[in-house]
């Protein structure tokens, strides 16, 4: 009973179960122990989906920035692919355990002095992980927490609606030519089905690291909310997402997104050997080390 009273001040703590759909309100009601059951398989990603309402909610836990290095990007893609097999899951909420930071987006490490296999698989892996969240059947919704430049913030506009922390120091956006790097197809394709032709244009060729408000200015996100209110608002979001029959709501997503899909599909191979070729110059290679250079000084 103690463990289970230790579980419950948890639970309370983080506001986030008592606020969702199919809730009676009561805080720590005993109920959520019953139906709250435990995805996650490892340390830097961890899923918990409550019976009652179907909604998971997925956090990012992996210091000190969540960054997307292979291994997350195969746990990501792998809970993902185990949610949408589950007919008792409705909706997921993805959102960071971390402070300051929802994801740093590709984890640079990654591509930096790697042999052409590993940038073959890492590619393959973020691939994946973007069919997987893109193709989702369930209703995804992005609780943003903290800073998400490129990887993280396709991952959020992957999700079927964001809302984001209106703190003006975190942003987020597509800025890989500020690394010297060039976002491919399937990044453009998906901030161009957010946000329109025109934006995207400007938002790629700057780089552009969007404040929270501009982002809600130019339909980045679709809310702002108080910081400590992000997984709370997501929650009410998602009963609203979930009050629409599940198989009218999936038919007109996949109506709207096969097309971006199916354009990945045909251009899988191409566009691994791409990546590979484009990581693989020195003049990219240099541009890495040196933006990994600027961190860490901006860090010291
Ligand atoms: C080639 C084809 C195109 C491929 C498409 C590419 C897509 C991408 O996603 S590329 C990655 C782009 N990401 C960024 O530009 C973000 C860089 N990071 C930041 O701006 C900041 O770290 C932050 C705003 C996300 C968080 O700031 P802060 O809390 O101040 O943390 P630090 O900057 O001190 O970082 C801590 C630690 O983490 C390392 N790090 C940060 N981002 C990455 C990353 N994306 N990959 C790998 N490592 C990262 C950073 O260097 C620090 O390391 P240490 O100094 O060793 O502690």
């Amino acid at each position: 009973m103690s463990s289970i009273l230790r579980r419950c001040t948890k639970l309370t703590h983080s506001g986030i179960l008592s606020m969702l759909p199919g809730s009676n309100g009561r805080s720590c009601a005993l109920q959520y122990f019953a139906s709250e059951k435990r995805y996650s398989t490892s340390s830097k990603i961890k899923v918990d989906l409550d019976s009652n309402t179907g909604v998971a909610i997925m956090q990012f836990q992996s210091p000190p920035v969540n960054s997307l290095s292979l291994d997350f990007l195969t746990e990501f893609a792998i809970n993902i692919e185990k949610l949408e097999l589950d007919r008792s899951c409705r909706g997921v909420i993805i959102t960071s355990a971390l402070p300051k930071v929802f994801s740093a987006g590709l984890d640079i490490l990654e591509m930096y002095q790697k042999s052409p296999e590993h940038y073959v698989e890492f590619w393959k892996a973020v691939q994946e992980a973007w069919f997987k969240l893109y193709g989702s059947s369930k209703v995804t919704i992005a609780a943003i927490n903290g800073n998400s430049p490129a990887g993280g913030c396709l991952l959020a506009m992957c999700c079927d609606y964001r809302i984001m922390a209106e703190n003006p120091r975190y942003s987020i956006g597509l800025n890989e030519t500020q690394l010297g790097i060039v976002a491919p197809f399937w990044f453009k394709d998906t901030m161009q089905n957010v946000v329109g032709h025109r934006e995207t244009e400007k938002g790629l060729q700057l780089g552009k690291l969007y404040t929270a408000p501009e982002a809600l200015k130019v339909g980045l996100v679709d809310e702002l909310v108080p910081e400590e209110k992000v997984v709370s608002s997501a929650a009410e979001a998602m009963s609203k997402w979930l009050a629409i029959p599940d198989h009218a709501r999936q038919l007109s997503k996949s109506m709207m997104r096969k097309p971006t899909i199916d354009r990945l599909l045909a251009a899988r191979e191409a566009d691994i050997t791409n990546f590979v070729s484009f990581t693989s110059k020195d003049s990219i290679q240099k541009s890495l080390g040196m933006y990994m250079e600027m961190l860490k000084k901006r860090r010291s």
